[in-house]
């Protein structure tokens, strides 16, 4: 599984990351893809690279293939895997922008400097099964992106695109987004408080201590029990003035539904664990990460590298 999440400082700078949750790691590197680059676009939906884009991903046939990004105007996406219900265009559809689903996150950070323009630029979109090569065929994925306002959800299924307005600016996995902000209701009741003291007839209750008001919320790795607890968690976590507080809350949160080794089987019997969790400060446009196996945080800055030239970056 994999959690994303979207948050903003006392200043209303943007940070945004996810958790990738898997049995295996795909190789993958912060990647810089400079504005000089020229894209290789299968339908030519993106023609130039109006922003710096940086992020984790691999890179195939000189292609970046993102699994997360943000860009130099402080737009950041991420995919998440939404098998049985993601379901591409076959073919590119004429009078739409074609958009094969490896390129999506290039093509959003590298066209657009707000989730305004992207939502527009949508109502023009087909996602396309076009797969980059033999070796990696079309991941079915929803995405979330944002900016320094807002996040929306972007998902296309058999009933084409949707567009959602994610107030509760995290994503998780299976099922659409729709359903997962309707099931939150469900745990209206969970509060940061302390409850009671209390009387039951002539027996007076009172709390363990703190978390008392958090019973209910699911603590298992299930999709929706993810959903709920980072949406309770992004939701209560106090805002923080410096980078270094941001940072702590973005690897915190995610923290708090990342996945350990051995407690989740995935269908084909292998364990999913967090292979990483990664996530960009778009006050610094630095990208920050940590492995399942080193979890110290390490860092790339966007500045540190020629965001003008023609060569992708692999750090
Ligand atoms: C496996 C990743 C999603 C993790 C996740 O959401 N797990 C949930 C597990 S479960 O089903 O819900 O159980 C996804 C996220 C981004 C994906 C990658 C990116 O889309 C970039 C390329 C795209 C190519 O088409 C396929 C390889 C690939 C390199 C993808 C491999 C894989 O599908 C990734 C790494």
């Amino acid at each position: 599984m994999c959690t994303g999440i979207r948050f903003v400082d006392n200043d209303g700078n943007m940070y945004f990351g996810r958790n990738l949750d898997w049995s295996c790691s795909y190789g993958e590197q912060v990647v810089i893809t400079p504005t000089g680059y020229t894209p290789v676009s299968p339908f030519n939906a993106i023609t130039e690279i109006k922003h710096a884009v940086f992020g984790m991903g691999i890179v195939q046939q000189h292609v970046p293939l993102y699994f997360d990004c943000a860009n130099d105007a402080g737009l950041a996406v991420a995919g998440l895997n939404f098998p049985g219900y993601a379901q591409y265009a076959p073919n590119a559809i004429d009078g739409k922008t074609n958009v094969a689903a490896y390129e999506f996150p290039l093509w959003v950070t590298a066209s657009f400097r707000t989730v305004d323009e992207v939502e527009a630029a949508l109502a023009h979109v087909a996602i396309v099964d076009e797969p980059i090569n033999e070796k990696y065929p079309s991941s079915l994925l929803h995405w979330i992106i944002g900016d320094a306002k807002r996040s929306i959800v972007v998902e296309y299924t058999a009933d084409g695109m949707q567009v959602f307005h994610d107030e509760f600016d995290v994503l998780t996995n299976q099922p659409g987004f729709a359903w997962h902000a309707e099931n939150l209701r469900n745990y209206i009741n969970v509060t940061p408080g302390v409850p009671g003291p209390l009387s039951w007839g002539a027996g007076e209750l009172t709390a363990y201590g703190s978390g008392g008001g958090m019973r209910g919320l699911p603590g298992d790795y299930y999709s929706p029990s993810r959903f709920v607890r980072v949406a309770y968690l992004n939701a209560h976590y106090p805002r923080k003035d410096t980078e270094e507080e941001n940072v702590s809350r973005l690897f915190h949160t995610l923290g708090g539904v990342s996945m350990v080794d051995g407690a989740a089987r995935m269908t084909n019997g292998e364990f999913e664990l967090t292979i990483y969790t990664g996530g960009v400060s778009c006050r610094t446009n630095t990208y920050y990460y940590s492995t399942y196996d080193d979890p110290a945080i390490r860092s790339v800055s966007l500045s540190d590298y020629d965001a003008q030239g023609c060569d992708l970056v692999i750090v």
